[in-house]
């Protein structure tokens, strides 16, 4: 009685067996590159190796993945403006695809291990320089050159100061790079709003890849891919589709809080000027909604600005 239940089910997962020993072998195969690439010195993988070994394109798991999750995705429905849980991020087609995607990126270019506990790579150096107006401007120039015009919602092509209050950007470990109040700020107070001209959304995860490939592709901007993504935002658009957000500014560098910290720490939050047309703020093209932050309470000059995610 069991062989007949247990050998049918295996002839018919041999397919997924040989798919799964192919994804295990094109891993490996993809971590042999890595070792060779960075065995001289610090260096990311090259463009070349980088295409040659997209997982996106080469792995059919990968493929299987998105299938799975078109069919998943269908039920949720929240309204607009709505910033997706982890869990929805999950069962969202888009941003699981693209996590997978990220996590294996990352990997091969050797990025510096990052969690959500923060900097957890040894090295003293990751993530530690302060963004200038250049690396956001290098960002600006990456997005206009590989997302088709089409589809293009962010109409800066420079550097905006979307920030309504003086702020320094300050390093320390672990949690990395955040923002700080220059001076006193009461309570209640505009710090940062999100418009089109500062935000970037991809609608696809084509253009995602190809932006991240025009920041591998050149030496002086190839770190910038490791930033851009730890950067990114998961929305919902009106129509309950699922894009990528960034915005091309030091708000990518608010911190949240952390462990059984007070909730007081949590100092600036989300309103969303955008729900309301006749807003003279509304901006259909933001990221949604939820983007315009707010102080939840008086910040003394020298506090660092963190919001709950
Ligand atoms: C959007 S980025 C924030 C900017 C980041 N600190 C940087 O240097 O680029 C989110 C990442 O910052 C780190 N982070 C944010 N809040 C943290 C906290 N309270 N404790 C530790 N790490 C934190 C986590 O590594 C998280 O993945």
């Amino acid at each position: 009685m069991f062989s007949g239940f247990t050998n049918a089910p295996l002839v018919r997962k041999l397919p997924s067996i040989l798919f799964l020993t192919a994804g295990v072998f094109h891993v490996y195969h993809n971590f042999a590159f890595l070792s060779q690439a960075t065995s001289g010195g610090n260096d990311f993988l090259s463009i070349e190796t980088y295409a040659a070994t997209d997982p996106y394109t080469a792995n059919p798991l990968l493929r299987n993945m998105e299938n799975n999750l078109t069919t998943r995705s269908t039920s949720i429905g929240e309204p607009k403006g709505y910033r997706v849980s982890v869990k929805d991020k999950i069962r969202s087609k888009h941003s699981a695809l693209d996590e997978a995607w990220i996590k294996s990126i990352s990997k091969m270019l050797g990025c510096p291990d990052v969690s959500d506990d923060g900097i957890i790579s040894d090295d003293p150096n990751a993530y530690n320089y302060i963004p200038t107006i250049e690396t956001w401007n290098a960002l600006y120039r990456a997005y206009h050159a590989t997302v088709d015009p089409n589809n293009e919602f962010l109409t800066a092509t420079e550097y905006q100061n979307s920030w309504k209050v003086p702020i320094e950007v300050k390093y320390r470990r672990p949690e990395g790079r955040g923002v700080y109040a220059k001076e006193f700020i009461p309570k209640g107070t505009l710090v940062w709003s999100s418009t089109s001209r500062n935000t970037a959304i991809f609608e696809s995860s084509h253009d995602r890849r190809e932006f991240i490939k025009y920041l591998i592709e050149d030496p002086k901007t190839r770190h910038l891919a490791c930033d851009a993504q730890m950067w990114f935002d998961v929305i919902r658009s009106p129509d309950k589709t699922f894009y990528i957000c960034q915005t091309f500014d030091e708000a990518v560098l608010l911190n949240t809080v952390s462990g059984e910290k007070s909730h007081d720490q949590i100092n600036i939050e989300p309103q969303s000027l955008s729900l309301s047309t006749d807003n003279p703020d509304y901006d259909e093209n933001d990221c949604y909604g939820n983007d315009h932050y707010f102080t939840l309470r008086d910040i003394q000059a020298g506090e660092q600005f963190r919001i709950k995610y």
